[in-house]
């Protein structure tokens, strides 16, 4: 098993530039050797192509999704490359960029799972169509997508079809939620852990929960979706739609600790890091924290199971 980096270089989806420049911020930060020191083993794919649109063009393609053929174009090809590193038993680790991307990742890894799930970590819902979208930022839609709604040619992207079931997804940390968005996404059976819930009930709870229902509907592989935005707006200046009322490292930690610690977790996003609007670098700093938890808890589900097949 390798971890494979791939970069995606694309502002398209926010319309906010800065986030292109967060798989380059990464690797000065010599993310390979966080993963290599972990005991991992590692290949930097490299970047996605991402060509130049100009601002005027935006709408050019489609009137509702800013930058339509290009993020089409740019998650087809990740949708590729993800599917192949799945396929080959390896770990992709997409690096945004901002959250569009996760629409070809989720769709490369589902083409090489019979029963995915998607825990997807943010402050957004990120659940719009192209109807409703009041920023018509695809930022705030791909998950919809994946789940089969809005643009068919989206949907359909990489293969035909939509890419998760419903039930599936285990969204949380959502408290930043379109009014038309929000109806949307509690009238499927996504399973929607927000602030309020969080707050309620806890994360344990909420982990639990999901844990439980991996089991029950027997999904077979888990992407997580982490957009930095989940953490507090103090926490990550370098992002560009910062929420309040958000959670700590340490809460994102255990978040992944206990998801991680299913074995099923082969693939990952990280997404929204934009070094431009950081701030003395403590969006950067909270990066490479986390990625070293990553890295460190992929090596601990290698090890047990190296034990495993001893
Ligand atoms: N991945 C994100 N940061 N998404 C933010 C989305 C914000 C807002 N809901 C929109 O649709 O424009
Ligand atoms: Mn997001």
């Amino acid at each position: 098993m390798r971890i494979n980096l791939i970069g995606v270089p694309i502002y398209y989806g926010c319309d906010r530039e800065g986030v292109q420049y967060g798989p380059k911020k990464l690797r000065e930060n010599n993310i390979s050797d966080i993963f290599r020191e972990a005991g991992l083993n590692v290949i930097d794919l490299g970047d996605i192509q991402v060509d130049k649109i100009k601002n005027e063009d935006r709408f050019k393609d489609d009137k509702n999704i800013k930058y339509y053929s290009s993020i089409y174009k740019v998650n087809n090809n990740l949708a590729q490359v993800t599917y192949d590193s799945v396929k080959s038993g390896n770990i992709p680790i997409i690096l945004g960029g901002d959250h569009s991307i996760a629409l070809g990742s989720i769709s490369g890894v589902s083409r090489n799972f019979k029963n995915l799930g998607v825990v997807w970590v943010d402050a957004h819902g990120d659940f719009n169509t192209e109807e409703i979208s009041e920023s018509k930022n695809y930022h705030g839609m791909p998950l919809a997508s994946l789940a089969g709604f809005g643009k068919k040619n989206l949907v359909d992207l990489y293969y035909e079809g939509k890419k998760i079931k419903e039930e599936n997804i285990f969204h949380i940390g959502a408290r930043d939620l379109n009014i038309k968005e929000e109806e949307l996404i509690r009238s499927t059976k996504v399973n929607l852990y927000d602030k309020v819930m969080i707050d309620n009930k806890g994360f344990d709870f909420v982990l639990e929960d999901i844990v439980k229902k991996c089991i029950e509907q027997k999904i077979d592989a888990i992407h997580i979706s982490l957009d930095i935005d989940f953490m507090d707006k103090d926490l990550v200046p370098g992002t560009g739609t910062r929420v309040e009322g958000g959670y700590t490292l340490e809460d994102t930690k255990h978040i992944l600790d206990r998801i991680m610690s299913t074995n099923i977790v082969k693939s990952m996003d990280f997404v929204e890091f934009n070094p431009i609007i950081d701030e003395e670098n403590t969006t950067l700093d909270v990066c490479i924290d986390l990625l070293n938890h990553i890295a460190l808890l992929f090596s601990l589900e290698k090890r047990l199971s190296n034990e495993v097949q001893c």
